[in-house]
This record gives C-alpha cells, sequence and structure tokens, in this order.
C-alpha cells in the first residue's frame, strides 16, 4: 500500500510487478476502486502496473468537488511520482481521465488504452438525477440499476456480482457525487482530436453506460487508433471478460509501449 500526498489529500496506490517492466498506469471508473484490475494483472506479465483510487474512492481521500482537469493532474502526478512515461489504461471516467491527461501532457505517456469511455458520458440531466438519488438514499440506492449497466445479463445471476455491488454500494457519497459532477461537466471533444500517440480502444457490445457505437466514436477522433468490441461484456469487461480484455492489452502494450 503506498500513498502519494496531493494538495487535497492522500491518494492511495499500489505497484505489482518488476521495477523494470514496462510502466503501465490503470485508472478505474465511477464506483469502483483498484481491485477492479485484479482479474487481468495475471493476465500481462512483466508489466509494472501501477494502479490508484481517485480522489473519494478505494483507500484515497475525499477531496470536495473536482473536474476531470484536476483528476488527470493527480495522475500526472502518480506518473511523475512512479517514473514515467508510462502507458495509460483509463476505464470510463478513467478513460476521460486519460484523454484529458494525454492532451495536456502528452510527454508522460507511451501509449493509450481507452476503455468503454467517450469524451462525454451521458446527459448532465441525467446525471443530475442520479446525484439527487445519492444525495437522498445514498450510494447503495442506486446500486441495482448500475449493475444492469456494468454487467451483462449472465453475470449478473452469479455469485460473482456481490462483491462488485458492495463495492459501489460502500463507496463515499460525496466521492461519488463530485466525480459524478466531474463527468457531467466534461466534454473532451477537442482533447481527443487532438491527440498524437498510439491509442487502443475498447467496447462492450452490451456496455448500458457508453454503448459500442459511443465508443467507436472516441475511436474516430483519433488518427490510428485502433478500435475493438468485446462480444457478451458490459461497461466492465476487464471483470467480466478478462481474458478477452487482456488478450486486446498484451499485443498493444508488446508494439506501442517501447
Ligand atoms: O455508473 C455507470 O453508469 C458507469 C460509469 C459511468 C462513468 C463511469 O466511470 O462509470
Amino acid at each position: 500500500m503506498q500513498v502519494l500526498m496531493r494538495p487535497w489529500g492522500a491518494m492511495h496506490y499500489r505497484i505489482d510487478g518488476p521495477e523494470d517492466g514496462l510502466p503501465v498506469v490503470f485508472a478505474n471508473s465511477l464506483g469502483t476502486d483498484l481491485r477492479l484490475w485484479d482479474a487481468v494483472l495475471p493476465l500481462l506479465p512483466g508489466i509494472r502496473a501501477i494502479r490508484y483510487d481517485k480522489r473519494g474512492h478505494g483507500l484515497s481521500d475525499s477531496g470536495g468537488p473536482v473536474s476531470i482537469a484536476d483528476l488527470a493532474e493527480d495522475a500526472a502526478a502518480l506518473i511523475e511520482a512512479t517514473g514515467g512515461p508510462a502507458v495509460f489504461v483509463g476505464l470510463s471516467i478513467g478513460g476521460m481521465i486519460g484523454q484529458a491527461l494525454a492532451a495536456r501532457r502528452p510527454e508522460l505517456l507511451r501509449a493509450l488504452v481507452l476503455s468503454n469511455t467517450a469524451p462525454r458520458m451521458g446527459a448532465p440531466e441525467i446525471w443530475a438525477a442520479r446525484i439527487a438519488a445519492v444525495r437522498a438514499g445514498g450510494v447503495a440506492s442506486i446500486a441495482d440499476a448500475v449493475m444492469e449497466r456494468w454487467f451483462a445479463p449472465p453475470f449478473r445471476t452469479t455469485p460473482a456480482l456481490h462483491p462488485w455491488r458492495n463495492m459501489l454500494a460502500r463507496c463515499d457519497a460525496q466521492g461519488y457525487i463530485a466525480a459524478c459532477e466531474a463527468i457531467a461537466a466534461a466534454d473532451l471533444t477537442e482533447a481527443a482530436a487532438s491527440l498524437r500517440l498510439p491509442a487502443l480502444v475498447i467496447a462492450g457490445d452490451q456496455d448500458g453506460s457508453s454503448p459500442p457505437d459511443l465508443v467507436r466514436g472516441t475511436a474516430d477522433l483519433i488518427p490510428g487508433a485502433d478500435f475493438h468490441v468485446i462480444p457478451g461484456a458490459g461497461h466492465l469487461p476487464c471483470v467480466e471478460t478478462p481474458a478477452a480484455w487482456a488478450a486486446l492489452l498484451a499485443p498493444f502494450l508488446q508494439d506501442h509501449a517501447r
């Protein structure tokens, strides 16, 4: 367990893998912590996996109101502290952070993986309704609805669903709301269109939060980006279909990262 002190508080991170391995930073999604990557890391041997909990999530402190640009600064500070340049892998809001980071600090990145993300995600009124529901009833009150977007129907009937539902339901409400507000306010279209680095873009064909056409539109903005859709996967393919997700990542890391 490692900690990077930021102006807003303590940011929890963790490093696995050989010290001389390719540095790969993993940025998780709304309502998840760095355990999001547990199933895929054993499938990506040899990398130096650097994962962290963004503000208000996991074991990091809550930082009050935040923007995607602020979250990109946190990611930049982590890369600087752990030795970059790194490959950045971001899922959902993690991918929004990746787009902002790659546009602002390209010298810190070797390549970018955007999973289940887009420059804009969801209409502001949808986020306002979600925030109101969390203010009224806590994060647990929206957990069942969110599970329908995170996972395809077969996974939702397995015992494996429960830890993920618990992770979401136990997320700090203020941290969750701050991240929702950051997403609602973000439009990274110009940032994404300005990117000039190797990019792999991944969608899940059952994703209820960032459907494949939305994610394809993200890939279309980035010259040369490689785009793939994983069959049978919802919003969190690194959990639901880890072998398929890692099979896309492994050759990309080999081809583009050195
Ligand atoms: O909670 C969801 O609907 C999925 C999601 C949207 C942004 C994010 O990071 O996760």
